[in-house]
């Protein structure tokens, strides 16, 4: 008994060793490399909790209930300067608006960083694995399988999108009452991604029926918990949201049942078949499993239902405080020849409605930040030492996180006038390269980047083209953040359209 008692001691002593010896020798080769490769330390803030940085994490999530998540790491760059580092939950976080920190970790040093770590044990029981949280070939494969969704024959298919932008044109009060635009825009965008999805419209903007109804309510409160999910990793063990759970289960429910459908229609030889790219049918060529073809979808729908109907909300929402901008912007379109049919072609050659759209994903983008976690041992190229000029040594597991809000806001990328809603500032003008990134950066790059911004441009098109005047009514003129997955105007934007023309 005793014997074994110190078979067991010594077990543990030297795993112990075998664990110290580790440790050490990569502290030191860690060490050395940092010096051959002239490191330094980025600055850092004071924290109480230099061991986890749980005062950060508590910090954080204060900033999301006060909604003032993208201010506050704000503040923190004004203060500490463009790259910073803190602990958070443990591990040390790089916090950097360096243009050439940003290249590197998302095009040029792309195989170092990876999402997985970060995101799947967040995303796996709504969306599961697919192109938004995973790394190396699973990625590679989902964006593969995605890449012919938006081609440029699909992006151009403005038709189609009419359709939509009709039914929301339709919904906007003709006496000039206040209406306000988010939730109609959060309805077309779902529209448009869903019949992109599933070749069929949820008709949220039409006659939703009370089983979409039901859906979109199951998909909004999973991808809302899916927020906090992401802010509390390590916490996801213990959350016990029983509503969570059961908006997962609904959520998956529903898809499955369209999948079974189109499946179903596909094995049936007297079913027409649009020429339009529905991706469930490319999904269904790749492989017969219903869950993989639900994760492949979820991952897409995720992204692309939330990000449009925030970017329009967000445009219109400047547009409205800024009258000029909406006169020019008739004048640009009134130039159009009348009765000529908007193409892909006629919006890209709208100069400033490209600035205003432009200007506003500057000033508010979408996606306020992101995160990379590395995957082995690497470099940033700058913030490192008192002025920021040396390279950061990056350890396994260090994690990067970018404020796009921040890196749009700098004064010194983008002049004095940074804070201000202009997007003159965008005619015959480019800013630095990898200083703005509204859809991000590299290999990685929103895969729907080109098909968002022609939807808002089209969309755009059809309110100038259907009404003269737009007034804010929104007696709060700042812009108020509401943090989900992605950044919102908490008061949304609420205008009245004079002068229609219909
Ligand atoms: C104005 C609207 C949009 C904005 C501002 C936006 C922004 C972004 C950003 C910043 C990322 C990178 C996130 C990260 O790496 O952490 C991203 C990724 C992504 N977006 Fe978008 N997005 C928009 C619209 C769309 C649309 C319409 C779709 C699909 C129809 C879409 C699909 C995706 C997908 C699938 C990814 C993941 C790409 C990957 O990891 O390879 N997005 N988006």
């Amino acid at each position: 008994m005793c014997f074994h008692r110190n078979n067991v001691v010594y077990c543990i002593a030297f795993a112990l060793s075998i664990y110290l010896v580790r440790f050490l020798y990569k502290t030191i080769t860690r060490y050395r490399a940092s010096k051959r490769l002239n490191c330094k330390e980025p600055p850092s803030p004071p924290q109480k909790d230099r061991l986890l940085g749980l005062d950060f994490v508590y910090q954080q999530i204060v900033d999301i209930q006060k909604d003032r998540r993208n201010a506050s790491i704000r503040e923190l760059h004004e203060k500490y300067g463009p790259t910073f580092s803190s602990k958070f939950y443990g591990s040390r976080k790089i916090h950097t608006v360096e243009p050439q920190n940003l290249q590197a970790v998302m095009s040029t040093d792309f195989k170092s960083w990876g999402v997985e770590p970060l995101r799947l044990f967040s995303f796996d029981p709504l969306i599961g694995r697919g192109i938004m949280g995973t790394d190396g070939r699973r990625w590679e494969h989902s964006r593969a399988l995605l890449r012919p969704a938006f081609s440029r024959k699909e992006i151009s298919d403005l038709p189609s999108l009419e359709v939509h932008v009709q039914k929301l044109l339709d919904k906007i009060p003709r006496d000039g009452s206040t209406v306000n635009l988010r939730p109609l825009f959060t309805r077309m965008a779902l529209d448009a991604a869903s019949e992109m999805l599933f070749g069929e419209s949820l008709d949220m903007l039409g006659n939703p029926t009370p089983e979409n109804e039901a859906w979109l309510q199951a998909m909004n409160y999973g991808q809302m918990t899916l927020g906090k999910r992401m802010q509390l990793p390590q916490w996801n063990f213990f959350t016990r949201d029983a509503k969570f759970w059961a908006s997962c289960k609904s959520v998956h429910q529903f898809v499955d049942a369209k999948i079974e459908a189109i499946a179903r229609a596909e094995k049936d030889p007297t079913q027409q078949r649009d020429k339009h790219y529905v991706l469930a049918r490319e999904v269904l060529k790749e492989t017969s499993d219903p869950l993989a073809i639900r994760k492949e979808l979820l991952n897409v729908f995720l992204p692309a239902h939330e990000a449009t109907g925030v970017a329009l909300t967000n445009i219109f929402f400047n547009v409205a405080r800024h009258p000029h901008v909406w006169n020019k912007l008739r004048a640009e379109t009134l130039q159009l020849p009348p009765g000529q049919k908007i193409t892909y072609e006629t919006l890209k050659s709208m100069e400033y409605l490209q600035a205003v759209i432009s200007e506003s994903l500057r000033l508010n983008p979408s996606i306020g930040t992101t995160s990379r976690i590395a995957l082995s041992d690497t470099t940033l190229p700058v913030g490192g030492g008192s002025q920021g000029e040396a390279p950061i040594y990056i350890r396994k597991g260090d994690i990067f996180s970018v404020s796009f809000y921040s890196l749009h806001r700098r004064k010194d990328l983008f002049g004095e006038d940074a804070e201000q809603f202009k997007p003159e500032r965008w005619v015959n003008n480019h800013p630095p390269r990898w200083a703005y990134l509204p859809f991000s950066g590299g290999p990685r790059v929103c895969i729907g980047q080109q098909m968002a911004v022609t939807q808002a441009a089209y969309t755009i098109v059809r309110f100038l083209q259907t009404f003269k005047d737009l007034e804010n009514r929104d007696p709060v003129l700042e812009f108020q953040e509401q943090f989900t997955l992605s950044t919102q105007s908490r008061n949304g934007a609420k205008v009245a359209f004079t002068g229609a023309l219909d």
